[in-house]
């Protein structure tokens, strides 16, 4: 990783934070009992010059790593008095993603709320969001992804069949594209795949460029030329998913895709959902997987195509498979593709979409060391779990810089040895990623379909990390050329 931007990403992290706390917090009590149970060690202001010395000198990582060596697993990061409080490491993340929502909230996520509207997801109470996250999970469960396989399939094949013999293209570009026409047929379904895809992904493009900076994400709701773009392009982007819903519902036209699903879907009283709440939930999945799918592929073929060990193994997997099944490809088939799996994975771990997650604490929690040490967190610190740091621990991952996705196989299975929440990048707990089954499907689709079809070389530098959004992608373009091949004929 780049040291300065890493740095650069990690102050305007703790700019963001300390605003919102400043917003959360202004107005409430600042008064907590005291307790028995000591704080975290805080590295107070006098220190704090220090820290951000090694942080624009050494980097995220070298910055974590000091606190942690001096101070341990927990820490507080204290500063105009604001307190962000780390928990390094799967022994003291528990209480982050198991605690209740009561006591553990999600108010970070805040700035999602002009896009997916306030009838939907973190704009609402706990127990309706869990119903709607209940929908969008049944929607997502594998008897159901089974039969996104074949369209997925379709447009990936349909997509890549406009590729010439041979020739020159930025991958993140071309991997994008294809993405976005994996989610149109799959999540939104046949009328916006078919009729309006451009102008739909053309606004909800707009919809994120404009919504996911970190001055959204500090000013979510503030009379800014940004917020205002986002607006613009959610309120038209509403129009056109409540005229679908609209027509099927007066129609009874039953089409099978996670929209329809989200169209019948009923809470427990039997309400069915409204027109905005499905709009609302389908651009939450998109959002929640649009740019993470895509970062991850780009990462997957950076990694490997710079990698002739990776290259050569998962080749020789698709050569095995497609002698054993010929070109047929289902979903029994991509569970079958353990070693592309593991590279996928891998690159999840080093390049984490979401590098950190965040919490509010609303109620004082005690958590203890693997050393013993217990810590009372207050109510009102942001609380961190670091997965760029966690995710290269040296005594949970072998030396983490190096790209290893054996390190996953059966044996070594280091995420699983360092414990539950050793390996957090789809979350974990009470909040865990929706998509993951739904993510590895579609990036092993395209990829298993490139490396059978296409012989594919890196031919620009190998990216950087553009850390100016909310989820860092990577920096600039990743070219690539390619020649075609059949993989029967090699
Ligand atoms: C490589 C791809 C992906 C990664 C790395 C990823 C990562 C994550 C993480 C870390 C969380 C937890 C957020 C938190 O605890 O604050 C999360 C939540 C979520 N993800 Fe994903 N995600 C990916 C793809 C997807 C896809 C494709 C979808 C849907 C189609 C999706 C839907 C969701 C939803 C709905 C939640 C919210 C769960 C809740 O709040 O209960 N994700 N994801």
């Amino acid at each position: 990783m780049d040291i300065t931007d890493s740095a650069v990403w990690f102050s305007i992290g703790i700019v963001l934070i300390t605003t919102i706390i400043t917003r959360v917090t202004r107005g409430r009590s600042r008064f907590e009992p005291a307790c028995s149970t000591p704080p975290p060690p805080v590295v107070s202001c006098g220190s704090f010059v220090g820290l951000l010395h090694t942080l624009y000198t050494k980097g995220l990582r070298v910055m974590i790593l000091d606190q942690y060596t001096k101070l341990g697993s927990v820490f507080t990061i204290s500063f105009f008095g604001k307190n962000v409080t780390l928990l390094v490491g799967p022994e003291v993340a528990e209480h982050f993603y198991q605690g209740l929502e009561s006591e553990i909230g999600l108010n970070m996520l805040g700035f999602t709320v002009p896009m997916t509207g306030k009838d939907v997801g973190y704009a609402l109470d706990a127990a309706t969001r869990c119903q709607q996250s209940r929908f969008q999970t049944d929607a997502l469960r594998p008897s159901k992804l089974r039969s996104h396989v074949g369209p997925m399939l379709q447009e990936v094949e349909e997509y890549f069949a406009k590729w010439g013999q041979q020739g020159t293209v930025d991958l993140r570009k071309e991997l994008e594209q294809v993405l976005m026409l994996i989610s149109g047929r799959c999540l939104l379904g046949k009328e916006v795949r078919d009729n309006m895809f451009g102008e739909f992904f053309t606004l909800f493009n707009e919809m994120i460029d404009n919504g996911t900076n970190i001055s959204n994400a500090i000013f979510p709701f503030a009379p800014t030329l940004t917020n205002r773009r986002r607006d613009r392009a959610r309120a038209k982007i509403s129009e056109m998913l409540t005229k679908i819903v609209r027509s099927r519902r007066s129609s009874n036209q039953a089409k099978d895709d996670v929209l329809q699903y989200l169209i019948d879907s009923r809470y427990r009283d039997g309400r069915p959902t409204t027109e905005s709440e499905v709009t609302g939930m389908i651009i939450g999945l998109i959002l929640a997987g649009k740019q993470t799918s895509s970062t991850t592929s780009t990462w997957t073929g950076a990694r490997v195509l710079s990698h002739s060990t990776c290259l050569a193994a998962v080749l020789e997997e698709q050569k095995q498979i497609f002698k054993k099944y010929g070109d047929k490809i289902d979903y029994n088939i991509l569970l079958e593709m353990d070693t592309l799996h593991r590279c996928i994975k891998e690159v999840l771990r080093m390049h984490p979409p979401t590098p950190s997650l965040f919490r509010k604490v609303h109620k004082s929690f005690v958590v203890r060391t693997k050393e013993r040490a217990e810590y009372e967190i207050p109510k009102g610190h942001i609380i961190a779990s670091p997965m760029l740091f966690n995710n290269n621990m040296p005594n949970i991952f072998k030396d983490p810089d190096v790209y290893d996705p054996a390190r996953f196989g059966p044996e070594r299975e280091e995420d699983k040895v360092g414990g539950k929440f050793s390996f957090t990048v789809f979350g974990g707990g009470r909040h865990s990623c929706l998509g993951e089954a739904y993510a590895y499907m579609q990036i092993k689709v395209i990829w298993s379909h490139l490396l059978r079809n296409f012989e594919l070389k890196l031919v620009s530098p190998f990216p950087e990390m553009d850390w100016s959004k909310i989820m860092p992608v990577p920096k600039g373009k990743v070219m690539v050329t390619y020649k075609r091949r059949s993989l029967a004929s090699t």
